[in-house]
């Protein structure tokens, strides 16, 4: 059996996008793997499965790397709004809302959530300040955006060791749905961002990641919203305030597309 899908990425966070609104298609974890898996797959972050959907456009549901099934992806909804030409979509995170602006793809991913049981941790905690520490990463704020993030200001960004640290903080006991990791600094309002995903590891660019991290920028003072958020694989503009939806612009390209010959990937 073959299936048509579109190979995309938003700033570099890539993506296996499979248009199932008219022909269904089933996911196990297993293929998922399959899918993502760059030596013997086609290759990406994270798969994408469209849906029909009764409270938006289209439902779209998001497989991390490792085969598990998550709520939200922010770079992906700028793909499949670039895609498809949709302007809302179901997520299990919410429902998101954006336009493609020609250049940029802008998104709103609803109104953050920073109740300890709506990240969420294990237990009750500040959320603002978790009295949590990892070698020299300290205290982050805990929030939801949809999907679970921590974030953590350092003072200098490439000394913090993203691949040995990033799976202890993903994997640990608080946070019963694991978590994904956001290391930041800031200069002059700017924020620079490295983001360890859960389920995939470190990527080029979190969209989810990059509003969690600004929305924790500009409750701490450290910048002013819009926020610049650069990552590996390039910038995204973040506005936000308080009681509001969070909503995010950037870049999203369409790299290639092709047949999945699902025999073969079993
Ligand atoms: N790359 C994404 C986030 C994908 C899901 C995340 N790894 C999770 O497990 O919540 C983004 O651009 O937001």
């Amino acid at each position: 059996m073959r299936r048509h899908f579109h190979k995309m990425h938003g700033l570099g966070n890539d993506f296996v996008i499979i248009d199932a609104r008219k022909e269904p298609f089933e996911v196990t974890a297993a293929l998922a793997r399959a899918i993502a898996d760059r030596r013997t797959g086609i290759g990406c972050d994270q798969l994408i499965v469209l849906q029909p959907s009764e409270s938006a456009d289209l439902r779209m549901r998001i497989w991390n790397s490792d085969g598990g099934e998550v709520q939200s992806c922010g770079n992906a909804t700028r793909c499949v709004i670039l895609l498809t030409g949709v302007q809302s979509i179901e997520s299990d995170g919410g429902i998101l809302e954006g336009e493609n602006l020609g250049v940029e793809v802008e998104v709103s991913l609803g109104e953050p959530r920073f109740g300890w049981n709506e990240v969420p941790l294990a237990y009750p905690m500040d959320t603002n300040e978790l009295p949590m520490a990892w070698d020299d990463l300290e205290h982050p704020q805990a929030l939801s955006v949809g999907n679970p993030h921590v974030v953590f200001f350092v003072d200098d960004l490439e000394a913090v060791p993203m691949e040995y640290v990033g799976p202890v903080i993903e994997h640990d006991a608080a946070f019963p749905e694991r978590i994904n990791v956001n290391v930041a600094q800031v200069e002059d309002g700017d924020v620079r961002l490295r983001t360890w995903e859960r389920g995939a590891g470190l990527t080029l660019a979190c969209g989810t990641g990059a509003c969690a991290t600004a929305i924790a920028a500009i409750k701490t003072r450290r910048a002013e919203s819009p926020v610049r958020v650069t990552m590996p694989g390039g910038c995204l503009i973040v506005a936000w305030a308080p009681g509001e939806p969070v909503r995010m612009r950037g870049g999203a390209v369409h790299v290639f597309e092709g047949e999945l010959d699902l025999e073969a990937l079993q």
